[in-house]
């Protein structure tokens, strides 16, 4: 190949890469496999090599792919964080036992760990407190994250007595589990945001929010795995007795890991988790062998990206090829359309797979999917898996690209896609079998209404038996007791138990009932909010979009949603109904008698966590004694009660301001002057 080509290819690839370690690092996002992607570093690799003329030291075969951004503070680590170097069968695995062999003899054991597939973190503890927390970042300078990092509840903020040293920092992987990540997900679909693909992708994308309340509301986890201090070798001899102790001073490690003594026991634990993995609550993408003695691991060393004392062995995402059969649409609760695939079943990963997840129109075409295809299945973080690619070779000359319907294939109405949203709905509401279905296993939900006795089935069974055709309904069944008894698996019992819980939950209090009509993006906190403001169902009815907006943490979109279900004249009917059945429409208010006047005349604003009190219960305190409390920050505010975790943006706000920062103890003792 003549030199101007190999140059091209060498940049092509470099740039290649980069962009994708763009993409993954710093959005949380992968457009190509990791097996892939690994397969393009090898090339790149493998080209420097044999034109070393060619080779830059800013090529990303020579540098940890991440980067810091401008959105945390940058912290340069005192050890640099690196990469691994990768194997992917057992041949390249026992090369790497020869070099290390070669280089520090025959006496060599080997600490196997699982892979865990997350993103690195570096945790420095002082005096046994948790003291900062950064990423990777570029390998010599990351984020730092400390604040969203103590939302995780299995990272110690303070260590259990032991003997640790006084300063010294502690690696580890955060990472989510699948069906914290499963169910998330599925939410973040429900509500039009965007949509992670895999728990990695998650929990880096969750860990570099600016919003530490946010990260503690998604389910983070945390396996540390590696310890660094000054003067190490005086306290432990071998990584392994080091992870021993780790345990005793408070932190979470994984029980899988395991000392071996030889290559033959280090392949049989690979091949172990290589099956067993897949029963694992979390994604790993390998196992990490590290060898045990940090003497040798000195003597070992780093190449320019990696430790030459460890490796990991990645195991192939397993890939099949099969035949998409056909691609049908469900209709979920709120109208959204999900594309699914049919697939001829085909064994993947120990289970069979006849189905593949498509999200949505966009990704049908980014696949380019046609009809008869035979694709590539892969699983990835998700439970069920996804088709990565078609195989354009076999395709017949004569397939048509698969076209997405125009009309909902349960009612037929005409599907809308709002702009720049990638899933389709159903308008229709209230007459579209499945929506009409699921707002009614809505209602009856364990955070809603919670009806005791009547259970999703029985709803779709009602539905289809003509007895239920809308929530109002379910108020009338008391008077359909003969055809209850007619159905089948239906017994006296049971009608009376369902008739008793009906009857139950007209005594929910308002909040509940508004969460539970289904109005789109009213959740469980919004219902509340609105409750507690508007304080009846009527005077929210009548409110202005503006008016709606006004409301603390309601956004434009919410209060649209709002006013556009109470327009509709089917909605205010249903109402009618509800409240002649004799649900609760109003807040009942509790009679407010101040216990002092401690606090008249002063402005208040709550935010972060607290130790002692929830938020609800100081705001009850201030207000028992005559404060008041605001919802923004502004000159209007005399005092701003502060807990942990708080926005760092609202105490800059604050502090610019010369508003008086106080914490919980203040705030108690401010009563009693
Ligand atoms: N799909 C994409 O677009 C894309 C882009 C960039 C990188 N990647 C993937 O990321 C890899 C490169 O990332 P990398 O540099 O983080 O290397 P790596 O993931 O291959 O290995 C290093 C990392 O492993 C993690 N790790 C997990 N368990 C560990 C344990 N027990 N001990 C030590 N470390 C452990 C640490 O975070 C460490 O930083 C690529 O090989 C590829 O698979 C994918
Ligand atoms: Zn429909």
């Amino acid at each position: 190949m003549p030199d101007q080509d190999i140059q091209q290819q060498i940049a092509a690839l470099s740039k290649e890469l980069n962009d994708y370690n763009y993409q993954y690092y710093v959005l949380a996002e992968s457009h190509i496999s990791d097996y892939a992607y690994d397969h393009k570093m090898k090339e790149l690799e493998a080209l420097e090599r044999a034109y070393p003329n060619f080779s830059d030291p800013n090529s990303p075969t020579q540098k940890v792919g991440g980067a810091v951004t401008s959105k945390f503070q940058t912290v340069t680590h005192k050890w640099p964080m690196m990469s691994l170097g990768n194997t992917y069968n057992a041949e390249e695995l026992s090369e790497f036992d020869e070099r290390v062999r070669k280089a520090v003899g025959d006496q060599v054991a080997y600490v196997c760990e699982l892979k865990f597939d997350g993103l690195s973190l570096s945790i420095t503890y002082e005096n046994g407190k948790l003291l900062r927390a950064v990423t990777r970042g570029d390998g010599n300078q990351g984020d730092d994250v400390t604040e969203n990092v103590k939302t995780i509840r299995s990272i110690p903020l303070a260590l259990n007595q032991a003997d640790y040293p006084e300063l010294f920092e502690i690696r580890g992987e955060v990472f989510m589990h699948k069906p914290a990540f499963e169910r998330l997900n599925s939410a973040r679909a429900e509500a039009n945001e965007k949509v992670y693909a895999n728990p990695r992708n998650f929990a880096a994308g969750t860990l570099k929010l600016q919003d530490s309340a946010e990260v503690a509301k998604r389910p983070l986890d945390c396996f540390l795995y590696f310890l660094y201090t000054e003067n190490r070798n005086k306290l432990f001899h071998t990584h392994w007795e080091s992870i021993q102790d780790l345990k005793k001073w408070g932190f979470q490690t994984c029980e899988h890991t395991q000392l071996c003594t030889s290559l033959q026991e280090v392949l049989d634990f690979v091949n172990f988790w290589d099956k067993q993995r897949h029963f694992l609550s979390y994604d790993i993408d390998g196992i990490v062998i590290k060898v045990n003695d940090y003497a040798q691991q000195e003597e070992l060393g780093f190449t320019a990206k990696n430790p030459r004392w460890a490796i990991s062995y990645k195991f192939n995402a397993e890939q099949v090829e099969t035949t998409l059969n056909s691609v049908s649409y469900q209709v979920g609760r709120t109208g959204a359309v999900t594309p699914v695939a049919n697939l001829s079943p085909v064994q993947l990963a120990g289970t069979t797979v006849k189905r593949a997840s498509l999200h949505n129109a966009n990704e049908i075409l980014r696949l380019q999917l046609h009809e008869g295809d035979s694709v590539y299945v892969e699983k990835g973080g998700e439970i069920i898996p996804k088709i990565i690619g078609a195989n354009a070779t076999v395709r017949k000359a004569d397939a048509r690209p698969i076209s997405y319907p125009t009309a909902c294939p349960e009612c037929q109405t005409p599907l809308v896609r709002q702009e720049g949203e990638a899933v389709h709905y159903c308008p229709n509401e209230d007459g579209c079998p499945p929506q009409i279905i699921g707002k009614m296993q809505h209602f009856i939900g364990r955070k809603m209404m919670d009806i005791e006795g009547l259970g999703d089935e029985t709803i779709e069974a009602f539905y289809k038996a003509g007895i239920l055709h809308r929530i109002t309904d379910i108020y009338q069944l008391s008077n359909h007791q003969q055809e209850l008894k007619q159905l089948e698996r239906f017994g006296e019992k049971s009608i009376e138990k369902m008739l008793h819980g009906i009857e139950a939950s007209k005594e929910k209090p308002f909040e509940k009932v508004l969460f539970s009509l289904g109005i789109r993006h009213v959740g469980d906190t919004i219902a509340k909010k609105l409750a507690q403001h508007f304080k009846h169902i009527d005077q929210l009815a009548a409110a202005s979009i503006e008016e709606i907006a006004a409301v603390q943490d309601i956004g434009i979109r919410i209060a649209e949603s709002v006013r556009n279900y109470f327009q509709e004249s089917f909605h205010q009917q249903e109402i009618q109904l509800l409240k002649d059945a004799g649900l609760q429409f109003q807040v009942v208010e509790k009679e407010v008698v101040l216990a002092s006047e401690s606090f008249a005349g002063k402005t208040f604003l709550i935010s972060g966590t607290f130790a002692n009190y929830s938020r609800e219960e100081l705001a009850a305190f201030i207000e028992s004694h005559g404060g008041k409390m605001l919802s923004s920050i502004s000159a209007k505010l005399n005092f701003l009660v502060a807990g942990d975790k708080m926005g760092p943006a609202k105490l800059a706000k604050a502090e610019k301001l010369n508003i008086p920062i106080i914490n919980e103890e203040q705030l108690l003792a401010m009563r009693a002057e």
